[in-house]
């Protein structure tokens, strides 16, 4: 993997979250608690079309721990930025600790807020949105998180394929909305990707 940030040091990390995130999930029953994290070659995928587009500003509606938005980040050039979203206070502790430890916190601001909160309030636009949170929700926020993708910007949204039937009223939405190309990509769970017209 190459990277902007110290490669060794976030190697590291994202190796053992990877750990951390089969052996948790495997063995946790409740759902809040499993990590859910995007699969490594997503996290691969998603570095290539950020650096491939000229992404520098990413939102994310679904932090975790933090496995995904290390990839967002790490892709990034200098003077990019990624926003995450997290609702569990739990899950945003432990995001918290692994940006600090990736040193990659400078490039990150991780919000504690539901994605529907952030998103009636803010009028900012990104150049990437990736969406990996509550899937049933997407549809009813559709306007909204189209408004936030910069004409020209990209929409990606994980697990297209695992969750198709959960996805596709939201699919539905953006596909209508006749704003955007799309294609559904089979990398890990299926990643939907869909770029604004200019
Ligand atoms: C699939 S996990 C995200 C995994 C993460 N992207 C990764 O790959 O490391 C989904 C996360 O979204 C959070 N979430 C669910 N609904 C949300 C909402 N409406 N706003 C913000 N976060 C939400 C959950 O608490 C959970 O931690």
């Amino acid at each position: 993997m190459t990277s902007h940030g110290d490669t060794s040091e976030l190697s590291g990390l994202l190796a053992e979250l990877e750990r951390l995130g089969e052996k948790n999930d495997a063995a946790e029953d409740r759902r809040a608690f499993r990590y859910l994290n995007i699969t490594r070659d997503t996290g691969e995928f998603l570095a290539v079309m950020i650096r491939s587009a000229g992404v520098k500003h990413i939102l994310e509606v679904g932090t975790s721990n933090g496995y995904s938005t290390l990839w967002l980040a790490s892709a990034l050039p200098e003077d990019g930025h990624v926003t995450t979203l997290e609702v569990a206070d739990h899950k945003v502790q432990q995001a918290a600790d692994n940006f600090r430890r990736a040193n990659l916190a400078h490039r990150i601001t991780l919000l504690q807020t539901d994605a529907s909160a952030y998103l009636g309030q803010s009028e900012d636009q990104f150049d990437l949105v990736f969406l990996d949170a509550d899937r049933s929700s997407y549809a009813v926020m559709a306007d909204r998180i189209i408004d936030r993708v910069r004409p020209g910007g990209l929409l990606i949204c994980d697990n297209a394929i695992s969750h198709a039937s959960e996805m596709a009223p939201f699919v539905r939405c953006i596909t209508q909305s006749g704003e955007f190309t799309v294609v559904t990509v089979p990398v890990g769970k299926g990643e939907f990707v869909a770029c604004r017209s200019r």
